[in-house]
């Protein structure tokens, strides 16, 4: 059987769960399938924030404004032509560094990605296949300039997400070990030099992020601040105030202390908790760390 892989060289400058790129790669391959395009092809897929992506729009486009997805096709594709008919072009484009024909350099911006996802309530799993899909369809010959071509372009994205199957019922579920080893990864950051103990902690937002934190102690002792309201403080004020998982790791089994408790209720009373110490990983809930916990809603009548 022929390989239609392609190949995604990554550049990750804004993080998303793992398990989003490994549909965006699924979907990847499935493009090539779709288009009947049986050499393997290498694309550059650049995730970053809206500055960046405003700042490449504005250089190489002249327009000076934040998008989802840029494009640059490598291929000169003939006029009317696509990858799946043009072969012999893209064996031209074969690219030693790859092993592939290299098909062109695509950007994402992660934050509008996160914000067009909730805008169109679906998940941004959904998103994140969608403007790969439309990004590599660009790379590879489409456009919607033209009406007859964008209905093209259009019937192609829908075979490859009709192919990929990232269903409108999908959650953007978290996976835990991901989250238990950003909390360990974190926990080396922490700053603890009175207590010796580091604590470190990862929060999953329900839009797909990870907010991480460490404990950062002061020789004024009671200015501390801990690991998980570090993670808390550091998402909200980026904008983003719904969690639904928490993973913390520390050199002993580390349940949230009360005043996190109460900080973590604020903003997501169904939280599930993960804490980790040497090989160890034990759950609970929020509501069981804090039942009856004061919140937003119980001072409404
Ligand atoms: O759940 C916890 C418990 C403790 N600490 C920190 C605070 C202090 O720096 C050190 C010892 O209490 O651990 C946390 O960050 N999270
Ligand atoms: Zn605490």
């Amino acid at each position: 059987m022929r390989r239609r892989k392609v190949l995604i060289e990554w550049d990750v400058r804004n993080e998303i769960d793992s398990a989003i790129m490994e549909r965006m790669k699924t979907a990847a391959d499935l493009c090539l399938k779709c288009e009947n395009v049986t050499i393997p092809c290498a694309v550059t897929v650049c995730l970053c924030d809206d500055a960046m992506i405003a700042d490449i729009n504005r250089q190489y486009r002249g327009i000076d404004r934040s998008t989802d997805v840029l494009s640059f096709p490598s291929v000169n594709y003939p006029l009317g032509k696509t990858a799946g008919d043009s072969e012999t072009l893209l064996r031209q484009e074969y690219d030693d560094e790859y092993d592939a024909a290299f098909l062109g350099d695509l950007f994402i911006s992660v934050p509008h990605l996160i914000a067009q996802a909730r805008e169109y309530g679906h998940t941004v799993k959904r998103e994140a296949v969608y403007l790969l899909v439309h990004g590599i369809c660009h790379l590879m010959g489409y456009d919607h300039i033209e009406e007859s071509d964008k209905e093209r372009m259009r019937a192609m994205e829908e075979k490859i997400l009709a192919a990929a199957s990232v269903s409108r019922e999908e959650t953007d579920a978290v996976d835990d070990q991901l989250l238990l080893s950003k909390a360990r990864e974190a926990m080396t950051r922490s700053y603890s030099p009175y207590s010796s103990y580091p604590v470190g902690a990862a929060l999953h937002s329900t839009d797909g992020r990870i907010f991480t934190g460490c404990n950062v102690e002061n020789a004024s002792f009671g200015l501390t601040n801990c690991a998980e309201r570090t993670a808390v403080f550091k998402a909200v004020s980026e904008g983003v105030r719904s969690f639904d998982v928490l993973a913390i790791a520390a050199k002993t089994k580390a349940w949230p202390c009360g005043a996190c408790r109460q900080v973590l209720n604020e903003f997501a009373p169904d939280l599930r908790i993960l804490v980790t110490w040497d090989d160890h990983v034990e759950e609970k809930t929020l509501k069981e760390l804090l039942p009856e916990g004061f919140g937003p809603h119980s001072m409404e009548h």
